[in-house]
C-alpha cells in the first residue's frame, strides 16, 4: 500500500475538517479525491504530506510517517499545490534549475532531467521564455515538470485543472495519466467529477470531511446514476417522443422539464436520438451530452441510502 490512513482526523476548533478517514491507495493507482468546497480534500492532502498534523489517527505514505519523517517523504513525493509560485522574470528553464539546486541535484544530472521534463510537458520550445508570459495551462505544466524533476514515486495534485479551459484541462489530465505508465502513484483532488473521471482508476467522494463513497468511476456512475450518459434535447412537438425514446434499448429513463427532454442512457447514443426525433417527424433544436454534477451523485447516493434504510 502506498498511501494508508486509519481514522485520520483533523479538527480546527469545532470544525471537523477530516473525520475518521480510512484511505488505501495502491502503487500505480490514479486516485481522485472528490468533493465540494470545504469537504476536506486539501486538509487530507496536507496531512498526507506532513504539512499539517493530524488531530487523531495514523498516516503512512510509502511506509513513512509524514509528520515524523518529512524529509524522506519529500524526496519521494511530489506535490503540486492549487496555485504554483514561480519567479516570473525568470525563464522556465531557470525556474527548474533553481528548484533542482534546492533539491540538491548535481548540475549535470539536473541539466539532463530539466531537458527531459520540459520535453515531456511540451514546454521545450518555450523553455527560455520568461514565465510571466505563460498561460495558466503552461504554468500548470511547468508545475508538473518541477514536480517530476526529483523523479517521485508518488505525485499529489490539488485541483490540477482549476482555471484551465476544457482543452488545456484534457491535455493536462492526459499528462497526469501518463505518469501511471511509469508506475507513479497519483492522488489528485477536484470538485469536477466529470473531468477527472476519465483518468482516475478509483475515486473517493468526500462530504463534510467523511469519505461517503468510493470505487471505480464506471461502477459509481453506473451504480449511482443508473446510466453514465445524460443526453439533453429540445425538440418540437414533444408528442409521442418520450415513448419512442424510452423504447431505445440503451435508454434507462426519460424526463421532461421546461427545457425539453433529458435521457439517461448506458451509452452516448446522440446519433440514435437524433434519428428517432427526425423519424417521429419532429424538429430537433438542440442535442447535447450533459455531465453529471458531483452534487447529483451525492443527492442520488443519499436518496439510495435512505431508500435502503
Ligand atoms: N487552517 C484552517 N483553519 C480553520 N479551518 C480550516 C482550515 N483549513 C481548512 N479549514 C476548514 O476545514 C474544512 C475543510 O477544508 P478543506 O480546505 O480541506 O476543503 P476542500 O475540500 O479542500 O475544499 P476546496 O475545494 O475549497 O479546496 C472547511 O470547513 C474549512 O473551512
Amino acid at each position: 500500500m502506498v498511501i494508508e490512513t486509519q481514522g485520520l482526523t483533523k479538527r480546527y476548533g469545532k470544525v471537523v475538517a477530516v473525520d475518521g478517514l480510512d484511505l488505501r491507495i495502491e502503487a500505480g493507482e490514479v486516485y481522485g479525491l472528490l468533493g465540494p468546497n470545504g469537504s476536506g480534500k486539501t486538509t487530507t492532502i496536507l496531512m498526507l504530506l506532513g504539512l499539517t498534523e493530524p488531530s487523531a489517527g495514523t498516516v503512512r505514505v510509502l511506509g513513512l510517517d509524514p509528520t515524523r519523517e518529512p524529509l524522506s517523504l519529500k524526496k519521494q513525493v511530489g506535490y503540486l499545490p492549487d496555485s504554483v509560485g514561480f519567479y516570473n522574470e525568470m525563464t522556465a528553464w531557470e525556474n527548474l534549475a533553481y528548484t533542482a539546486r534546492l533539491n540538491g541535484l548535481p548540475r549535470d544530472l539536473s541539466r539532463i532531467r530539466i531537458e527531459r521534463v520540459l520535453q515531456r510537458m511540451g514546454l521545450a520550445e518555450v523553455a527560455h521564455r520568461p514565465v510571466s508570459a505563460f498561460s495558466r495551462g503552461m504554468r500548470q505544466r511547468l508545475g508538473l515538470a518541477e514536480v517530476l524533476l526529483k523523479e517521485p514515486r508518488v505525485v499529489v495534485l490539488d485541483e490540477p485543472t482549476l482555471g484551465l479551459d476544457p482543452e488545456a484541462a484534457q491535455e493536462f489530465l492526459k499528462m497526469i495519466q501518463s505518469l501511471k505508465a511509469e508506475g507513479i502513484t497519483v492522488l489528485l483532488s477536484s470538485h469536477l467529477l466529470h473531468q477527472v473521471q476519465t483518468i482516475c482508476d478509483r475515486v473517493g467522494l468526500f462530504h463534510k470531511g467523511k469519505l461517503v463513497l468510493e470505487g471505480r468511476v464506471e461502477e459509481l456512475a453506473q451504480r449511482i446514476l443508473g446510466g453514465a450518459y445524460r443526453i439533453r434535447l429540445e425538440a418540437t412537438p414533444l408528442d409521442g417522443l418520450v415513448e419512442r425514446l424510452q423504447a431505445l434499448p440503451e435508454v434507462s429513463r426519460v424526463q421532461t422539464d421546461t427545457r425539453g427532454l433529458r435521457l439517461e442512457a448506458s451509452l452516448d447514443i446522440r446519433p440514435q436520438v437524433a434519428r428517432t426525433v427526425l423519424e417521429a417527424g419532429a424538429a430537433l433544436h438542440s442535442l447535447s451530452l450533459e455531465q453529471p454534477s458531483l452534487d447529483e451523485v451525492y443527492a442520488r447516493y443519499f436518496q439510495e441510502v435512505r431508500h435502503a434504510a
